[in-house]
């Protein structure tokens, strides 16, 4: 699957065969030349023996010419296949770092976000690069050593006539022969010879080969896979274990918690060297077999063709006629119990690509699956887009939320049936309980979670800028944290860039830093500053018109807070924001004290409002049961409508104040307000 991959590769193909072609042709100029030189030193050779003056320097001019010859060929040869290696493993990395990271063309949707959500592969990161290229390495090398096996076979076959068979051992014999051709004729000699030769070498090769593929190769596989596993693998992985520190440092140092690392660290390499150990086990005890196997055929073909010459039946060449004939045939029989390790391992890093392959396409089908939803009677949620008339910046239609499926963890369901929409210069607030699933609803909107059931549409999702909860630094210059994720974005001004920073209070960095300098962002800013970068962004999107933003304000002071809300609604038709539920939302004095009005910097801020408008007597209790519960309301900051979505576990809860529309029961409990503002 994975040569043929790269074969058919659109962009690669031709490539990839012009190599093959050039690699094989090269190896088989390289082994001609070898074996040429061979019978050159052997003439040299031979002239010193025989003192022979005129043949020893003819063959000293030969030894030199033939020198010329080959290093070339085999430079050559050398340099095609590092070509073919690099080409091969240029063509995997990108195809299933292309599937991985949705690049266009190659996938659509989150791959890497929906692996990562649930967990069905391990390390993907380490598939990609490490595995394609130690498959690609150990794949070339076994095709090439096979070729050349081939190729010495009939050589040596050549060699036989030629006496040039008498610079390899006997061992050497055997080990270097393989083809199907060799193995018929070889026999048909080896049979002519000693019916029970033939026989003998049939069931000793095959039994050695099953011996060593079902009694070894499992266990080879087992452990090359828990090795694999074990050094870099998720949760239980030592690799893995030292990147989580090194992403966490600070957390880490803060704890002083060098010494639980170092101890789970230690409990996951006792393990590795477990397996370690265990495989070396394995390895030797295929070793001996392999060796020993080997050895024992110096005494197999004798004993068998031997009792014949002991009753004077056969001459005493025909033992050396039939061990030779039994090595060649058995060495073409052994191949794969030769190359069992190799093809152990590259069998390990196949299916590690291919499940790789597989979880990838998954999450492609899940993606075009999400857009059929509905039509195809799929269940999970259906994602569109509003028509160009209709108002709507989000709207959610009977949507049931489900938690994504993982191995071993019960699916939440996070909301059933919650009907809303947002149309333009609306905003909304989500507040409520820490883990009810405000967050959720954001992944939902984003088509990051697709389980449940109902349908979401969401405005132009180029129009629509997501903000985490935790912000992201790009590895890149301060103009690609800006321009974020569009880098490339060249034609951005530098003061538009400056201003932007100016505006989120961040204008200083312009003097510490360069806007193309690249830097580790995400260890020089802090936390506010990053989320004020986030702000950045959106301010320079000319296209935006919708953010989502989950906590976007929470490292931020209260006066950079109002001001960075100040900014979006300037700059934005509607945004919808998650925030923790205001610590004053439940205090009567705080609450009352701003009763039904909307200040321009309170506008600006969607906690601000809601705490304002439900300060209005009655919403106000709403706002205190729902501390306990997750709250949705949506205002237009400078007054008009004003609607609430409260999503509570407790359908008794009852909503005074406004038009309720809906209620919706197990397991959640909506009601949904709709009120006028009273100015
Ligand atoms: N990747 C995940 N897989 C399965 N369940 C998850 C996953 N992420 C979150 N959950 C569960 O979904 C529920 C809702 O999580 P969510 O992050 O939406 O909560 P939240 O209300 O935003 O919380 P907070 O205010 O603490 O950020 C939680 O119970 C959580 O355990």
């Amino acid at each position: 699957m994975l040569a043929g991959m790269f074969f058919r590769d659109k962009s690669m193909g031709r490539r990839a065969i012009a190599l093959s072609v050039a690699v094989f042709v090269l190896l088989l100029l390289e082994i001609g030349a070898v074996l040429y030189y061979s019978s050159v030193q052997k003439n040299y050779m031979t002239a010193l023996q025989e003192k022979n003056i005129d043949a020893f320097y003819h063959g000293l001019w030969m030894v030199g010419a033939v020198i010329v010859f080959i290093s070339p060929i085999i430079a050559l040869h050398e340099y095609t296949s590092g070509m073919l290696k690099m080409t091969w493993r240029a063509s995997l990395t990108r195809r299933f770092a292309g599937l991985y990271l949705a690049a266009p063309g190659y996938c659509e949707g989150n791959p890497f976000y929906r692996l990562t959500l649930t967990g069905e592969i391990d390390n993907p990161d380490q598939r990609i690069c490490q595995d394609v290229q130690e498959f690609v390495g150990i794949a070339v090398h076994l095709a090439q050593d096979i070729v050349r096996t081939d190729c010495s076979c009939v050589s040596l076959a050549k060699g036989c006539e030629t006496t040039a068979v008498s610079y390899y051992s006997v061992l050497d014999l055997f080990v270097e022969s393989r083809t199907v051709l060799n193995i018929v004729s070889f026999a048909a000699i080896l049979y002519s010879i000693s019916p029970a030769a033939c026989y003998g070498v049939l069931v000793y090769s095959i039994s050695g080969t099953v011996i060593a593929t079902k009694g070894f190769g499992p266990w080879l596989g087992f452990y090359q896979l828990a090795r694999v596993k074990q050094e870099a693998g998720l949760r239980r992985g030592l690799r893995y274990d030292l990147i989580r520190v090194r992403e966490n440092a600070e957390s880490v140092a803060f704890f002083e918690g060098g010494e639980a690392e170092w101890s789970k660290f230690n409990t996951l390499f006792s393990s590795l060297l477990q397996t370690v150990y265990k495989s070396v086990l394995v390895t030797s005890g295929f070793g001996m077999f392999n060796r020993s196997f080997h050895w024992a055929t110096f005494a197999v073909a004798p004993l068998l063709v031997g009792p014949a010459y002991l009753r004077g039946e056969v001459q005493f060449g025909v033992i050396s006629q039939a061990s030779m004939a039994f090595n060649i045939i058995l060495g073409a029989m052994t191949l794969i119990m030769d190359k069992l390790e190799s093809m152990t391992d590259v069998a390990v890093r196949v299916r590690r690509l291919e499940d790789l392959e597989l979880s990838l396409r998954k999450c492609q089908n899940e993606t075009q699956m999400s857009r059929k939803a509905g039509l195809a009677g799929v269940e999970c949620i259906a994602s569109s887009e509003p028509s160009s008339t209709d108002p709507a910046m989000l709207r959610f239609c009977e949507l049931t939320l489900r938690t994504p499926p993982r191995a071993g963890i019960l699916q939440q369901t996070l909301c059933h049936n919650l009907s809303f929409e947002l149309v333009r210069d609306q905003s909304l607030l989500i507040v409520g309980e820490s883990g009810i699933g405000k967050s959720s609803l954001l992944r939902a909107a984003a088509g990051l979670w697709t389980d449940g059931r109902g349908t979401l549409q969401l405005c132009e999702r180029r129009k629509v800028f997501f903000m985490p909860q935790k912000p992201y630094m790009f590895l890149g210059s301060l103009r690609d944290q800006l321009l974020y994720p569009h880098v490339d974005e060249s034609f951005v001004k530098d003061s538009d860039l400056e201003k932007a920073l100016k505006q989120v209070n961040l204008g200083h960095l312009l003097e510490q830093h360069n806007l193309s300098e690249s830097k580790e962002w995400a260890s020089l800013l802090s936390l506010g500053q990053q989320q004020r970068i986030n702000f950045a962004r959106v301010l320079l999107r000319s296209d935006a018109r919708m953010a989502l933003i989950d906590e976007g304000t929470s490292a931020c002071d209260p006066a950079n807070e109002a001001l960075l809300y100040e900014l979006l609604g300037q700059r934005l038709c509607s945004y919808v924001s998650i925030g923790s539920l205001p610590s004053n939302a439940s205090s009567p004095e705080r609450t009352a004290s701003e009763a039904g009005h909307l200040s321009p910097s309170s506008a600006g801020s969607p906690a601000h409002a809601s705490v304002a408008r439900n300060g209005g007597g009655t919403s106000a209790q709403a706002f205190s049961a729902a501390a306990a519960d997750t709250l949705l309301v949506q205002s237009i900051p400078k007054g008009g409508r004003f609607w609430a979505f409260m999503v509570c576990n407790d359908p008794s809860v009852q909503y005074v104040s406004g038009k309720i529309t809906s209620t919706l029961r197990a397991p959640w409990a909506a009601a949904q307000l709709v009120t006028e503002l009273s100015d």
